[in-house]
């Protein structure tokens, strides 16, 4: 299993501590795949000082695959039960920012784990925003069909009202850079002091 990976920010007001805050629970990103919880979330825990850690990530690291090859060769409900394995496994002790995959907030006993030691910000992009973000990508397994817009269409349909259940809710949209999204993550997280105690 690899290291919990370390922002690599250099500069005092990104070190541990003199960020905007200092964190006290993990802070871990849901919604659909292209929502952005990957690209935010690493910039986000830069910004904070605090490690960032992904899921999907670690899930390749240990089993020395990708996605689209463990889906390939065990399946999807092999997937989801290392999926769960590996938040669990992060979620502890781990005051960062933990990126989910797209389908890790719909099961309840991930929601559940996630409430109890962290908070959960939902990415929320429009379906159009996400189609221009993964059309042109190829290594997202559950979009390899015949019609993969209309296989999002039905994915983001069926996941919204999971989504839904998260503690706080960004909006992730085309005209906002990675860095705008952060600037609102931090905002939404500036009336949670039981997550983000804000700096003296
Ligand atoms: N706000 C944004 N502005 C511009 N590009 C973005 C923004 N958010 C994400 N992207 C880009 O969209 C693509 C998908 O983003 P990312 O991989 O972070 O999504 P994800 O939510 O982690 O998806 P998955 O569930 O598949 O892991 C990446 O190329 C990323 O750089
Ligand atoms: O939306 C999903 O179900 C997925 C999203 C990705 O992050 C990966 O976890 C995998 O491709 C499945
Ligand atoms: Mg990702």
């Amino acid at each position: 299993m690899s290291e919990i990976e370390h922002s690599t920010a250099s500069d005092d007001t990104t070190a541990p501590g003199n960020g905007p805050g200092r964190l006290k629970k993990t802070i871990v990103m849901v919604g659909m795949m292209g929502a952005g919880k990957t690209a935010v979330g690493r910039a986000l825990a830069t910004r904070l000082g605090a490690p960032f850690l992904d899921s999907d990530h670690e899930i390749e690291t240990a089993a020395n695959m990708t996605i689209p090859e463990i889906f390939a060769r065990d399946g999807e409900a092999f997937f989801r039960k290392k999926e769960s394995q590996v938040i669990a496994r992060l979620l502890v002790d781990a005051r960062g920012v933990l990126s989910t995959g797209g389908g890790a907030f719909l099961s309840e006993a991930n929601r559940a784990m996630i409430s109890q030691k962290g908070v959960s910000v939902w990415l929320n992009a429009g379906l159009d925003v996400l189609w221009n973000r993964v059309r042109h990508r190829d290594h997202r397994p559950l979009l390899k069909t015949e019609d993969p817009y209309a296989t999002l269409k039905a994915l983001y349909d069926a996941r919204v009202p999971f989504y839904a259940e998260a503690d706080l809710m960004v909006r992730s949209d085309a005209q906002t850079s990675v860095e705008g999204v952060v600037d609102r993550v931090l905002a939404a997280l500036a009336t949670r002091p039981d997550v983000l105690e804000p700096t003296e």
